[in-house]
């Protein structure tokens, strides 16, 4: 937790006798000597007798008589100011006014300049009178002072109460103390909470943030942002910008270097060989390789000195940060990879955190891969920058299975050794008869060993393994098995038949662990795909105030970009610039610092004749991109600049690429292309294919009513082929699969024939679920003329996954409030049988319907959490699942951890992030999650600031501090759970 420091509390008083001291002598008590010791006073003191320096100021006048504007006005300037502190200081002073230096609680201020405010400060400045430069200068021309709420910094929302400076301040904040306190109102009933939860009126000054913030432009706002050395220095226009911010992303080098190494493989094939022969699946000999905590063991071969001691990587300074990697001797303490740093210092308060090295990374995983090739393996697959799997069974598989042991004990052996000699670091081998066992096999094998799971134990290692820590099937599922049917060993999921289960986690999952529970995977190793685009993109510190400082950045943007192309050995044809912008509403500065915030996303694309990748041909395409899009500079927050139609500098592109070698090393390309059908698509639908928002506002209403051409809906794609299409793509390829209905009436016999068919199921799985409603001819008309409405929007099929939760976009609204409630209606029985492109539209339409319900909602109408509950697990948090009484748990949890003045209690936030991960994840209720948030928000504000504020408030703006961390933490969580199911840009505001 970084210091704290106290807010400046207004002191009545001295501001009385402040704003009547004339400052025109040194008869001041604050000219008397200072008792030995007496430091506060020393202090006082000092401040006051710099602000009697003013009257140099005036004396420097040279006589002219200047109105006295500013007279019982003590200014304070806060930040980087236009016009400077300096200026403004003078004006105040000659027109009037005290100037004051310093903002303690021994001095007090009747108004701060400020040109913007951190979140922080705004949350620090909440009571005070903040205004704009311009209060003074404006004022001055006016020749009288203009009321400071015309000039506002921080805007009240609606009739959001004020807390005024000055003696009225202790009447107002007794008031709020009246309402708050439990000494005055023990309990305030649920409904009254809830009420003043969801009036407007008690807006936290947190969230006035997420307001709009002032009238001037946008460009105005960001020159004066930009004054301060050290904002700009963050900022885009900062040359350096690129390099330190791709230099300090890990998730950036984690994503390029497997882009990277798949075409270091390309490379290294040769077109002229051929494929092995196809095995059996029972006769297959499996390696897993995986460095031991990677990055971790990196950092260390250049300090032996912290080789026995608990280190993890990450970055160090920001408790808020992640563990990227952790030591073994680390992970005894509980810390793991993926924790926040906070947790992991809890756990292990003599953690030593170490820096990134993203070159190292590289280069080492680049010498296990060249040792992985020379082994001559049948197959490789990379899997992440540490770690591959090669099938090796030529080497290695014989019906003899001890001859399989000891050749595999070998070979992983002198893997090992290798990788070691050239990288200092362990890797560790885990061996089997398919990609599970070979994984599993793994967890045995390290840190520094291999291990072989043997056919015959294979069966005893499934039976008792965790649900969880099975590859690929993680906590959401393992929750949902617990949940569900109290299921937590593999072993125990064939316990449960197959439809069951299927009905419970999905087709695909339910297939997934039934073959996994047997030990089975029928994966092949292989199969990876090349890139078919190459992007730079920026969303953090973007803030431009000319179209020179955009043009400037779009030249190092598309520098950045030439040299991803050139380091992939790639050209392109088809340039896509992405541009986010301020939404309408959105404040000129978010929440986050140089963030993002709030945005809508737009794109442009151009179509060269030859490919390029020279940065100057990219950079004049990407400028005039810009000019037709037409946005205001000061309101570009993020730009990205993509490259498509890749082709390789030599050699052939676009294509999918199977890598695999023949016993003697010698290696096929297996191709296919699909250039040609994405590109296509992107043509046709003006899209780049990873938007996040949904109505790309590009998208004029003649293209979303434009029929999917024929060409780019083929019914005959393999689904091997389909599988590596962009989701958007593969969605529009089964909706053109769909079963067709020939009319209406067919449609209606389908589903009616489906109804019966589920009426047989439902009988099997009675015990588990709920009964299936029996279809009837008016529910069934219902659907369909939802489905012939869906049917009829290319748009809305597009854009189906990818939409702003908070977001106003025209077009959604009318499917938001108006079309998709039908959605809750249709039965889960219907919905398990229909195909599952449909399937997936109507739980989206669900979630649509449910995001842009009013607070609370979700939880009132029983209507809306039944339809959820048929579908999804409703979760319960000490025994709650109602919004409201997850509320009132809360505010409980929250007023008894602060009576006594202490913060929360970090188990408690983690029980409750995971749960509120899993609302999201598991629950499938996005909105009962935000609403949670908000309210944990709100209630921290009205808890935390409004009691006990006099009594101790330096303690009290700690724990206020420490619980709006709580609030990050929680609105990540909720984020980053939303991100996993193609949610972006979640809005906590009110
Ligand atoms: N949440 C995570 C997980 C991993 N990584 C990075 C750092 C890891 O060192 C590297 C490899 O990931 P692994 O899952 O293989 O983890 P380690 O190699 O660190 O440990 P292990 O010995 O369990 O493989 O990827 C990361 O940045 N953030
Ligand atoms: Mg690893
Ligand atoms: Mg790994």
């Amino acid at each position: 937790m970084p210091p704290r420091h106290p807010p400046p509390l207004a002191n009545p008083k001295l501001a009385a006798e402040l704003a009547k001291h004339t400052f025109d002598n040194e008869d001041g008590a604050e000219y008397a000597g200072s008792e030995f010791g007496g430091f506060g006073e020393y202090f006082r003191n000092k401040k006051i007798k710099l602000q009697n320096l003013d009257t140099h100021i005036r004396e420097s006048n040279n006589g002219i008589e200047r109105p006295p504007i500013f007279k019982g006005c003590i200014v304070h300037v806060n930040g980087y100011t236009k016009p400077s502190i300096g200026e403004l200081h003078k004006l105040v002073v000659l027109y009037g006014g005290v100037f004051s230096q310093y903002m303690d609680s021994k001095t007090t201020v009747t108004h701060i300049i400020a040109s913007s405010l951190t979140p922080k400060k705004l949350v620090e400045f909440a009571r005070y009178r903040v205004v704009k430069p311009e209060w003074i200068t404006q004022s001055i021309e006016a020749g009288k002072l203009l009321p400071w709420h015309d000039f506002r910094v921080i805007q009240p929302t609606g009739s959001q109460r004020r807390l005024p400076v000055g003696p009225a301040i202790n009447e107002q904040k007794n008031d709020l103390r009246q309402q708050s306190s439990p000494s005055h109102s023990v309990s305030p009933s649920k409904s009254a909470r809830q009420r003043e939860f969801d009036t407007p009126s008690t807006v936290s000054p947190h969230l006035t943030m997420t307001r709009k913030v002032s009238e001037i432009s946008s460009e105005d706002h960001n020159s004066a942002l930009l004054v301060n050395p050290n904002t700009w220095k963050s900022t885009v226009l900062n040359p350096e910008f690129l390099k330190t911010y791709y230099g300090q992303s890990r998730l950036h080098h984690l994503s390029m270097w497997k882009a990277n190494l798949k075409l270091k493989f390309q490379n290294q094939i040769s077109a002229s060989c051929r494929p092995p022969p196809k095995r059996p699946s029972d006769s297959r000999v499996i390696f897993h390789v995986d460095f031991d905590c990677f990055f971790a063991s990196i950092a260390l071969r250049k300090r032996p000195q912290y080789a026995d001691k608990p280190i993890c990587i990450g970055h160090g300074g920001n408790q808020n940060s992640e563990v990227s990697s952790c030591n073994y001797i680390a992970r005894d303490f509980g810390v793991r990879n993926g924790m926040w740093m906070r947790r992991a210092k809890e756990l292990c308060p003599e953690l030593i955190c170490l820096p990134y090295e993203f070159d190292a990374y590289e280069e080492a995983s680049s010498c296990m891969y060249s040792v992985l090739i020379d082994v001559g393996a049948d197959k490789i697959e990379a899997v992440s920058i540490d770690e591959a799997l090669i099938d090796v069974s030529s080497l290695c598989w014989s019906p003899n299975d001890d001859e399989i042991q000891m050749k595999s004990h070998d070979l992983a052996k002198s893997i090992r050794n290798k990788v070691f000699e050239l990288t200092q670091c362990h890797v560790s081998v885990g061996i089997g008869g398919n990609i599970l066992q070979a994984k599993l096999a793994t967890k045995w094998a390290k840190p520094a060993g291999q291990h072989r799971v043997r056919p015959n134990e294979i069966m005893q290692l499934i039976h008792g393994l965790p649900v969880e820590d099975l590859p690929g099937i993680g906590y959401s599922i393992g929750a949902q098995l617990k949940d569900r049917f109290d299921i937590e060993k593999t072993g125990d999921i064939l316990t449960i038949p197959k439809p069951i289960l299927q009905s419970v986690v999905g087709g695909k999952n339910g297939d997934k662990l039934y073959s996994y529970a047997h030990g089975e995977d029928a994966r092949e190793v292989g199969e990876i795909s090349v890139r078919k685009s190459v992007s730079a993109e920026v969303n953090w510190g973007v803030r431009f105030a000319t179209k020179e400082q955009v043009d400037t950045f779009l030249g190092s943007l598309a520098g950045e970009l030439s040299s991803r192309l050139a380091n992939l050995n790639m050209i392109g044809s088809n340039i896509t610039l992405k541009i986010y912008r301020r939404a309408e509403n959105a404040p000129l500065e978010p929440a986050k610092y140089l963030g993002c915030g709030e945005c809508d996303a737009f794109s442009r694309s151009y179509t060269g004749a030859s490919p390029t990748c020279d940065p100057s041909d990219i950079s004049r395409i990407a400028i005039w991109l810009l000019g037709k899009l037409q946005i205001p500079v000061g309101d570009i927050r993020g730009v990205g600049l993509q490259m498509t139609k890749l082709v390789p500098v030599h050699g052939e592109a676009g294509r999918q690429v199977t890598l695999f070698q023949t016993k003697s090393g010698s290696t096929e390309v297996a191709t296919r292309t699909l250039e040609t059908l994405e590109t296509k698509f992107e043509e046709d639908h003006h899209s780049n294919l990873d938007v996040r928002t949904s109505a790309e506002p590009f998208i004029d209403s003649k293209d979303a009513s434009k029929p999917v051409p024929q060409y780019f809906v083929p019914t005959e794609i393999s689904e091997d082929v389909l599988r590596e299409l962009p989701l958007s793509i593969q969605k529009e390829i089964l909706w053109s699969r769909r079963p067709k209905a020939s009319s209406d009436q067919d449609f209606v016999a389908k589903l009616q024939d489906e109804s019966q068919r589920i009426q047989q199921y439902g009988d099997i799985t009675a015990p588990f679920r709920r009964p299936a409603k029996r279809i009837g001819d008016q529910e069934a008309n219902r659907l369909k003329s939802k489905r012939t409405k869906l049917g009829n929007s290319s748009k809305n099929l597009n854009t189906i996954g990818c939409y702003r939760s908070a977001s106003k976009l025209p077009n959604q609204e009318n499917s938001i409030n108006t079309d998709n409630s039908w959605a809750l209606e249709v039965d889960e029985g219907i919905l398990k049988e229909l195909p599952q492109d449909i399937r997936d539209e109507i739980h989206e339409e669900r979630r649509h319907y449910l995001l842009n319900q009013p607070a609370g909602k979700a939880g009132e109408e029983p209507e809306l959490s039944n339809a959820i509950q048929l579908q999804h697990p409703i979760l319960t948090f000490q025994g709650k699942n109602q919004i409201d009484d997850l509320r009132d748990l809360l505010h409980d949890w929250l007023s008894a951890s602060s009576a006594e003045m202490q913060g929360p209690h970090m188990d408690d936030v983690h029980l409750l992030e995971k749960y509120l991960y899993r609302v999201v994840t598991d629950e499938v209720n996005l909105n009962k999650a935000v609403e949670l948030v908000k309210w944990v928000e709100f209630q921290v504000e009205k808890v935390l600031r409004e009691r006990n504020f006099h009594d101790n408030p330096v303690m009290n703006q700690e724990v206020l501090f420490e619980w709006l961390d709580v609030v990050d933490i929680l609105q990540k969580a909720v984020s980053t759970a939303a991100e996993k199911r193609g949610i972006y840009n979640i809005q906590f505001c009110c």
